[in-house]
């Protein structure tokens, strides 16, 4: 199996629960809730999305033919330092390409295993940690797991309707944009109306790291 990659990098998780922790980030190219073309984003599923994840030409980025291969380019990158080896799969749309090949390999190499997902599909087993952040209008089939992320606001997306699936976590993550200001501010009032709800800022964002 082959997979197509944007960027493999190493830094601090910025967001949920995991938030602060040292991470290897493996983005895969594509996703099937948008193509990734400006062109396309009015047209598309998800409209908000903050990250390129159009082809392999970003730091680490390209088509590896194995999953030794990319678990060892994921290993490259985290750079010594044994213990902790933490390795984050996002995109793009991670689980599209996330296979138990993979899993297994970085597994072997000592790390543990976390997902960004929009849950659109089923998790494979062996993953440490999945954190879901369902779209509006998309169907929702990984319904459990760590956190859910729900970028917010969402027209169509209450979130209400998803406050009670089978997490540990549940976050309100303003969503970026040009209204990201009051975006936080709305986040912010639901999270005290609500508080099985906590915020999530994109921390990685506020110091400027990748
Ligand atoms: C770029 S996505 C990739 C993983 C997967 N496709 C997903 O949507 O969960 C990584 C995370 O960023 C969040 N995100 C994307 N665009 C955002 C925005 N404009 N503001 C806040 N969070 C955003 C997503 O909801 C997701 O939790
Ligand atoms: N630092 C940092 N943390 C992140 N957490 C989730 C991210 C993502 O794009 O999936 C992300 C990201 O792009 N950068
Ligand atoms: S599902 Fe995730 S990667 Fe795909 S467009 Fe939305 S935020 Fe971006
Ligand atoms: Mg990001």
């Amino acid at each position: 199996m082959a997979y197509t990659v944007k960027e493999v990098f190493k830094t601090l998780q910025g967001e949920g629960a995991q938030a602060g922790r040292a991470a290897v980030f493996c983005r895969f190219s594509g996703c099937n809730l948008w193509s990734g073309r400006e062109d396309d984003r009015s047209r598309a599923i998800c409209q908000f999305c903050d990250t390129d994840f159009v082809g392999t030409d970003g730091v680490g980025g390209g088509r590896f033919q194995s999953a030794e291969a990319l678990a060892q380019a994921i290993e490259d990158a985290w750079a010594g330092a044994g213990r902790q080896r933490f390795v984050v799969f996002t995109g793009g749309e991670p689980l599209l390409q996330l296979d138990q090949f993979l899993i297994e390999a970085v597994r072997r190499r000592g790390f543990e295993v976390a997902v960004e997902t929009n849950g659109t599909v089923e998790a494979q087993p062996g993953l440490d940690w999945v954190c879901v952040s369902p779209k509006a209008g998309a169907p929702l089939r990984q319904s459990r797991g760590n956190e859910l992320k729900l970028v917010y606001p969402q027209v169509g997306l209450d979130p209400a309707t998803v406050a009670g699936l089978a997490f540990e976590h549940f976050w309100l993550q303003p969503m970026d944009g040009p209204r990201r200001e009051a975006n936080t501010v709305a986040a912010v009032e639901y999270c005290l109306q609500n508080p099985r709800w906590r915020l999530s800022l994109q921390t990685h964002k506020l110091i400027g790291i990748p």
